[in-house]
């Protein structure tokens, strides 16, 4: 069977031609499930991978149908969860709108109301915006939702989670009743699936593009094991074995971005943060010369985690561990979009280890180990930039001009040696002083202690934690975390500690019962 093009899906010969104009040549998965529907006039709930073309897949048959519908006020609402992302969904629905006579414009805070009130005035069909903006023009009497034919929520298991749902609701109290609705994200929690239906038609139609993995499968995924102090040794050292041509490293906080960002300068690195404390111009220009190839390293928090869509980001870096499943996802969708080739990599403490093997397993993909690289694997990637850069030269005889000099050289030296000194000025300089002497330590060895104590139910684990902290002789920080399944697990014990609670427990009974443990070592 021939595979389906988009001039089978129903668009319009307006849509068809922009997205021809955009160089597609076929329809993803999802924009051959969803466009039909969204055509027929049914509410969407989308999920699809990250990077798989959401947005085309309900900005087209928007588009489609409101080419010949235009009410003459606003007709379609789109919700994102950043500034950012409400830019670049309106940028790329101006492009399938290319050919239309619908007018669309982004809303977001941190730019001046006054200026998108006068372009709300002029007439515009389509509005992308964040959810607080678009409210403070409700209530401003700019935005009258009364008659729209679309909502859209983009990224909606976002939009719909704590931080953002009283906006939402409010925005969705003010919306026309016979709209139709349509929620898109990656990612699908149950609890959002169930929550969304209050807002959306009973015959919702459920599109799931279903794989294997909940990642990608052109992102190589890997983890790091560093001790807490060698985190910025390890990033620059994977930094300059990579040589990643552009990635985007996470953050857990505003202050991590700010520091690292001053950390990578100071090595030389070309780096700059992007978060919420930011102001926008700043934000979006940083954006602007990552997209543009200006930028190698873009620091951020999660707030450049979900749809930023950057052509060409090899490599997305968990500096510090995302928050939960859907963040990881989100974050390292980042690369590897539109079926192009991309790297993932996370360092984690041993202590963080479990968590990652929670995410490892949540996402059903693969994130294999690597070891941080030594200092002799980056000189020998320097070595051969350097020994590229001469073939190079050589193939577009750019060295010709100091052939004389060379030559005058040889009655000097021997030219081998000239060679070698020239070597060693190249690669000293580009290596440093950072890499003197080789700091990074071995990871402190962390252990999982499984007790089991008969019926687990009766036993508090935190109360457990104080007991061994009291009588076994050991640190409950070296005692780690608790995780009760069927028996209780330490889930990152120090070797030490573990010792002293086998000793302790050996031949005794506990609370009463008889104590079984075992020990593992996380790999
Ligand atoms: N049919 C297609 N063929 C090739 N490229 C496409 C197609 N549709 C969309 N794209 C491009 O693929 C990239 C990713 O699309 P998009 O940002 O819509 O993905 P997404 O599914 O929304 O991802 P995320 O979950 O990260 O938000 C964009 O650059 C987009 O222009
Ligand atoms: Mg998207």
């Amino acid at each position: 069977m021939d595979s389906i093009k988009f001039s089978d899906l129903g668009l319009n010969e307006k849509v068809l031609k922009a997205i021809d104009d955009m160089g597609f040549e076929e329809p993803s998965k999802i924009q051959e499930e969803v466009i039909p529907v969204v055509l027929k006039g049914f509410d969407v709930i989308g999920q699809a991978q990250t990077g798989t073309g959401k947005t085309l897949a309900f900005g087209a048959p928007i588009i489609s149908k409101l080419d010949n519908s235009r009410q003459g006020k606003i007709d379609t609402i789109i919700l994102t969860p950043t500034r950012e992302l409400a830019i670049q969904v309106n940028d790329e629905l101006n492009r399938i709108a290319k050919y239309t006579k619908i007018k669309l414009l982004p809303v977001y805070g941190g730019q001046p109301i006054e200026r998108q009130i006068n372009a709300l005035k002029r007439g515009i069909d389509i509005v992308v915006g964040t959810p607080g903006r678009v409210l403070d023009l409700i209530r401003r009497n700019v935005i009258d939702l009364a008659d729209i034919k679309f909502l859209i929520l983009d990224e909606a298991d976002e939009m719909l989670d704590m931080g953002f749902i009283d906006d939402i609701e409010e925005i969705i109290r003010n919306c026309n009743k016979d709209r139709q609705t349509m929620l898109f994200s990656a990612t699908m929690p149950d609890e959002i699936r169930k929550l969304s239906k209050k807002y959306m038609a009973e015959d919702t139609k459920y599109i799931s593009i279903v794989k294997n993995t909940m990642t990608v499968s052109t992102v190589s995924q890997f983890y790091y094991e560093v001790k807490q102090k060698d985190r910025f040794e390890a990033l620059c050292r994977i930094l300059d074995v990579d040589e990643p041509s552009s990635a985007i490293i996470f953050c857990k906080t505003k202050k991590g971005v700010d520091e690292l960002v001053e950390a990578l300068e100071m090595r030389g690195y070309n780096a700059e943060g992007m978060h919420g404390d930011m102001s926008q111009s700043h934000r979006l220009n940083t954006l602007k010369k990552f997209k543009e190839g200006n930028l190698d390293f873009l620091v951020a928090t999660d707030v450049a985690a979900r749809g930023i869509d950057v052509e060409n980001v090899s490599h997305v870096i968990n500096y510090d561990l995302p928050q939960d499943t859907e963040s990881y996802v989100h974050r390292i969708g980042r690369t590897g979009r539109a079926n192009r080739e991309g790297t993932a990599y996370t360092l984690v403490t041993s202590r963080e280890y479990y968590i990652l093997k929670q995410i490892e397993k949540a996402t059903r993909s693969k994130i294999r180990r690597k070891e941080v690289p030594s200092i002799d694997e980056i000189f020998l990637t320097k070595y051969k930039g350097t020994v590229a850069k001469v073939r190079e030269a050589i193939e577009k005889e750019e060295h010709k001009r100091f052939v004389p000099l060379a030559t005058e050289l040889d009655e000097e030296f021997n030219l081998v040696d000239v060679a070698a000194a020239l070597f060693s000025m190249v690669i000293d300089k580009e290596m440093g002083s950072n890499y003197s002497e080789d700091s990074i330590g071995n990871a402190d060895s962390y252990v999982r202690l499984f007790l089991s104590v008969g019926r687990m139910d009766k036993i508090n684990p935190r109360s457990l934690l104080q007991f061994f902290s009291d009588n076994a002789n050991t640190d409950k920080e070296d005692i780690g975390d608790i995780d009760i399944m069927e028996k209780f697990t330490f889930v990152n014990a120090t070797s030490q500690a573990a010792k002293d609670i086998i000793k302790y427990c050996s031949g005794k009974r506990l609370m009463g019962r008889r104590v079984n443990i075992e020990i593992s070592r996380p790999r």
